[in-house]
């Protein structure tokens, strides 16, 4: 990975390709780079650069350069030829970042060497090296590895502890020291080291179509919350807060949307999210658009309260400026946002990691595609070391001798707390939320 000192100049070559059914074939098994919504997307191959920021330490950060700024050079500097110009064509990074700047994390930008792209039926490769050095191979597809499977036990808050977690958040809010705060917990376990991770890319992609299935840096999910796109000027976002699970059969679910969609609770929760998003979209787009009232957004483990935003953007911010805006919105953090992290700080005994953070890719002229990192798990990773470590499981033991034999992975979900929120209900919440990931490694 490269600071943002004197990025080293990338010639950038895109070239349209016979129709490609599946781009997960052609993404790596054991570090696959893949950002996919119906069959369509990008998958990466290699790295050829990028930036790195965090861990935190009491020493600051190792690198001084924020995402946008540092993107910014490197793009500045690369030599492009992308006669395709579809979202995802050119030069691009796919990025994961850390929840908190305190995290012991790394937020990471990754350039790969190689992109295989599908939108709306055409199909590209993009070849990326450094200026003077040979340029990459076409890439080809390989056969997947054996199926495999893992579960996640409880991690360092459980369902007792998340519980008492919530009581304490309702009594922080009736006291008037906020209005929403949003707290999460954790699930780890291990999964065969030499697994085929785009196994799980799959099995999430084909039971969540329409959310935005990512693999970045180890951080594998299927998220239904758009954080920003930012494609040609216009400018969009997903918020979502206010859950259900869905119903048993059609009446039952029926009712659990009507009920949703009525829900003072829920509605309240929902308004500080879309107000967080509006508000800071606020300087950087024209025109912002968002229904009055939210819609329920169906999947196949819940319903959500959604609102879409919609704007053009009044400036010249990348869809990375846009995000170190945005992010964290009442949906992952609550109102107001710094006393809502200090008490997320206060009460999660454990790191987010990226979970929760932005996700997604961004490309030379500053457009991109980014998600809010819910429903995944991080597959190995700092965050997923100590946390395997420190709630030491039974056979802890057996982990530890094996260590080349088990990978760690740590998930994580959450809900919106506000001064209504019943503590039971929340650890429902949570556990179905829970569901796209832990069925997906099951
Ligand atoms: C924090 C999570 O979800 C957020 C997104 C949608 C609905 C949410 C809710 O109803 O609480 C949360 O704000 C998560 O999935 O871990």
């Amino acid at each position: 990975m490269t600071s943002s000192h004197r990025p080293p100049r990338l010639v950038v070559e895109t070239r349209e390709i016979a129709h490609v059914d599946d781009l997960l074939a052609f993404a790596s098994a054991d570090a696959p780079l893949a950002w996919l919504r119906r069959g369509d997307g990008i998958v990466g191959i290699g790295t050829v650069g990028g930036y790195e920021r965090g861990p935190h330490t009491d020493a600051g950060d190792s690198n001084d350069a924020v995402p946008a700024d540092a993107w910014r050079a490197i793009a500045a500097a690369a030599v492009i030829d992308d006669p395709v110009g579809l979202p995802g064509s050119g030069l691009v990074a796919f990025g994961t970042l850390v929840f908190d700047e305190r995290s012991d994390e790394a937020s990471r930008l990754v350039v790969p060497q190689v992109v295989v792209g599908r939108h709306r039926g055409r199909s590209w490769v993009t070849r990326i090296h450094a200026s003077g050095a040979a340029a990459p191979e076409l890439p080809e597809r390989s056969a997947y590895g054996p199926y495999w499977s893992a579960t996640l036990g409880p991690g360092t808050l459980d369902p007792a502890g998340y519980q008492a977690a919530v009581r304490r958040a309702v009594d922080a809010i009736v006291a008037g020291d906020l209005e929403k705060v949003v707290l999460a917990r954790d699930l780890v376990g291990t999964i065969p080291a030499g697994a085929d991770l785009r196994r799980l890319v799959r099995a999430l992609a084909d039971d969540y179509p329409d959310t935005w299935t990512f693999a970045v840096d180890g951080l594998i999910g299927a998220s239904p919350e758009t954080l920003i796109t930012a494609s040609r000027g216009v400018v969009t976002a997903r918020v979502l807060a206010g859950t259900i699970p869905r119903g048993t059969d059609a009446h039952d679910d029926a009712g659990a949307s009507t009920s949703l969609a009525h829900s003072a609770k829920d509605l309240e929760e929902h308004r500080y999210a879309v107000q967080s998003v509006l508000d800071t979209l606020g300087p950087h787009v024209r025109h912002l658009r968002a229904d009055p009232e939210p819609f329920t957004l169906k999947l196949p483990n819940l319903w959500h309260l959604a609102t879409d935003v919609a704007g053009d953007l009044a400036d010249h911010a990348s869809s990375l400026d846009l995000v170190a805006a945005l992010h964290p919105t009442a949906a992952v953090a609550g109102t107001p946002r710094d006393a809502a992290l200090e008490l997320i700080r206060r009460l999660e005994p454990f790191d987010r990691g990226r979970y929760a953070g932005p996700v997604g890719w961004v490309d030379g002229h500053g457009n991109g595609e980014w998600a809010i990192a819910l429903r995944c798990a991080q597959i190995g990773g700092a965050g997923a070391h100590v946390h395997a470590g420190r709630e030491e499981p039974a056979d802890a033991n057996e982990h530890r001798g094996a260590a080349s034999a088990t990978i760690p992975v740590v998930a994580h979900a959450g809900a919106g707390i506000v001064a209504r929120s019943d503590p039971e209900t929340e650890l429902l919440e949570t556990r179905v939320k829970f569901r796209p990931i832990v069925d997906a490694l099951a």
